[in-house]
């Protein structure tokens, strides 16, 4: 059968499905009506047009698409790789500059503050000079602040570096989403865009392999860790030489004919017509909320206003489920589970990030299947439970807290804090001081709580585990951690929440910003979304440790936890199902009261029919119906 039988048949199949729902709306006399409703007779035209709609979307969706998500999911690719990277890198760096905690703390999060301010200038970037431009510039800023990384004679130029690397972090973060959703045909976008993440974990996966292979190279090793980034950054470059800018911005530019090639570039030989006039219109009919800067007429629309606050909410409670302390943590967790070796813990970790990797794998298959509401709603509960979890096996460790036997005398005889201490729990809470002990089978001996060395977490300052190369005799140092036989609940409770929260709260909040916001409001919300994201990022991450010695660790995660059921009650009030639909159709659902969501649920039940007409992919809403009678 040729293809053009084959789109003839499918439109007759699709207007006939049409007819019959047409029939039933009227019988019903209701709106309702487009909602199916599986009767026995319609089961087998219901298969018949399935298999149309999937060989359909087959033939809508040319390879170009997915060249073009790849390229630009590459910034995704080195967001993991970049913010990943650097614990390996620090490991080597601290010996070899003999790095202060200060100035290990500002390069790590120097890179955070200025993707935070970087994304919110993005947003206004973006409006000016297009997506395409944009990603561009960030693979520059990747490929210099790589090429400054591996070539730094010193720490301040190591903090240049990292500067740079996070001015095209925060641009990459905000402006790939947005383009990918943007070329994307609607029944492949949320897939499309959430690649972005999987490359995300892509990167921080790959991220610890380097660190785990190059960390056996005492000197320079971080050279080849923190410059390796230049590679994939200066492919994104070459690659976006040739590449076209997002037909939607051009559109909005008023580059109408150059819109129209790109359009019928990224999406083969389809008849782009359809797409093209809706996408005009939409925009002619736009309402932009009136004069001023783009972010004060988004927060005086009431729709946008809903979509910003739903969007900056959802990355807001991303970052609150504790993802990056979790990421942080997973070596010392693997740590408390017994693994004493450092490199194999550093391998171990790597299985973090590749559990991290699979599970988002799942998202990217879920995500046009359930829906993004359905999705998040899931993955917030998972990652409350298993957050719970985690906190338990921390709680159940503390209460089962090994006590320190032995009280050696400190040779400075300086006032050390540690030995107050009776307790292993309050030793290391304390960021000075670590646990030293032996161990026959599972019983501890001689056990004390000493001054960790300044220059080296790994050992203690004095006394039998001041020297890791000498600790022999079941002599082992924790720092940071309790030896504990609970160990295998914090281990459960971190793969179920990377179970959990991988496939949903991971990749939704870039997937769904990318898609709530009208042209006009795109950019700048997702520049704000962004924001609010780098912000709690580094806002996390600096307040752990602290929270941590204020709260224990299962205070911590137990924080973490509520979060997370906040974000679930945020997102099943505020957060509408965007899956199937036009960009241009997403503004109408913050029409409604914001928090009214959890009321249309039902809506969700509702069969999308996707009918060629004039060869392009349509979606017919409710309120299209009347016009294709
Ligand atoms: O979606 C990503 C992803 O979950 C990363 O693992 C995390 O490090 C980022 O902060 C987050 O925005």
């Amino acid at each position: 059968m040729s293809r053009k039988q084959v789109d003839h048949d499918y439109n007759l199949r699709s207007m006939s499905n049409l007819m019959g729902e047409r029939w039933k709306k009227v019988n019903d006399g209701g709106e309702r009506s487009l909602i199916k409703a599986p009767s026995s007779a319609s089961i087998s035209s219901q298969g018949a047009s399935r298999a149309a709609r999937k060989q359909f979307q087959q033939d809508v969706t040319p390879g170009f698409v997915y060249v073009l998500a790849a390229f630009s999911a590459l910034g995704g690719f080195l967001f993991g790789y970049d913010t990943g990277v650097i614990s390996g890198a620090m490991l080597l760096l601290k010996r070899e500059l003999d790095l202060s905690a200060l100035w290990q703390e500002v390069l790590i999060s120097s890179t955070v503050a200025a993707a935070a301010l970087s994304a919110l200038l993005g947003g206004f970037l973006n409006g000016l000079f297009g997506r395409r431009v944009c990603i561009l510039l960030a693979s520059f800023f990747f490929t210099v602040g790589g090429i400054v990384l591996s070539t730094a004679p010193g720490k301040e130029a190591l903090l240049a570096g990292r500067l740079i690397v996070g001015v095209g972090l925060g641009i990459a973060s905000m402006t790939v989403p947005v383009y990918i959703a943007e070329a994307s045909p609607p029944h492949l976008r949320g897939q499309l865009v959430t690649v972005n993440t999987l490359f995300i974990a892509g990167g921080q996966f790959t991220a610890s392999l380097i660190d785990g292979a190059f960390s056996y190279l005492q000197r320079d090793g971080w050279r080849y860790m923190l410059g390796l980034s230049v590679l994939p950054a200066l492919l994104q470059f070459i690659g976006f030489l040739f590449l076209p800018e997002s037909p939607r911005w051009l559109i909005q530019r008023g580059l109408t004919q150059k819109a129209r090639r790109v359009l019928s570039q990224i999406r083969g030989n389809q008849n782009i017509d359809e797409e093209y006039d809706s996408v005009k219109n939409s925009i002619d009919e736009e309402d932009s909320g009136g004069d001023g800067p783009v972010i004060w007429r988004m927060l005086t629309y009431p729709p946008t206003r809903r979509a910003l606050l739903v969007g900056c909410g959802l990355q807001m409670f991303q970052q609150l489920s504790g993802i990056n302390t979790v990421m942080y943590y997973s070596a010392t967790i693997l740590q408390m589970s017994g693994v004493r070796d450092d490199r194999l813990a550093i391998w171990l970790a790597g299985l973090t990030t590749f559990t991290n990797f699979l599970f988002t794998l799942l998202g990217v298959w879920l995500v046009e299947r359930v829906g993004r509401r359905k999705l998040t709603l899931g993955s917030l509960i998972g990652t409350c439970l298993s957050l719970s979890l985690l906190a338990i096996g921390f709680l159940m460790s503390a209460e089962h807290s090994p006590p320190v036997t032995f009280h050696p005398l400190d040779p400075s005889m300086a006032n050390s804090t540690c030995s107050k201490y009776q307790l292993c729990e309050p030793c290391m809470l304390d960021p000075g001081c670590g646990f030293c002990y032996r161990e026959n089978g599972s019983a501890l001996l001689t056990s004390s709580c000493v001054p960790v060395n300044k220059a080296s977490t790994e050992q203690a300052a004095w006394g039998r585990c001041s020297n890791s190369s000498l600790m022999r005799d079941q002599t082992y140092w924790a720092y940071n951690y309790c030896p504990t036989s609970f160990s295998w609940l914090v281990l459960l409770g971190l793969v179920l929440y990377l179970a959990a929260f991988a496939p949903g709260m991971s990749p939704m909040p870039w997937t769904i910003n990318s898609e709530i916001y009208p042209l006009w409001a795109r950019s700048t919300g997702n520049a704000c979304a962004a924001g609010v994201n780098w912000t709690f990022n580094i806002l996390v991450s600096l307040t752990f440790l602290h929270l941590a010695q204020v709260f224990t660790y299962y205070g911590a995660f137990f924080l973490y936890s509520s979060m997370a059921l906040l974000g679930f009650f945020f997102v099943y009030g505020c957060l509408p199902e965007t899956k199937g639909r036009r960009l241009e159709e997403i503004e109408a659902l913050f029409e409604n009261q914001l928090c009214s969501c959890g009321a249309s649920d039902s809506d969700e039940g509702r069969q999308v029919e996707y009918i060629r007409v004039k060869g392009s992919n349509y979606h017919l809403s409710d309120n299209d119906a009347s016009d294709v009678d």
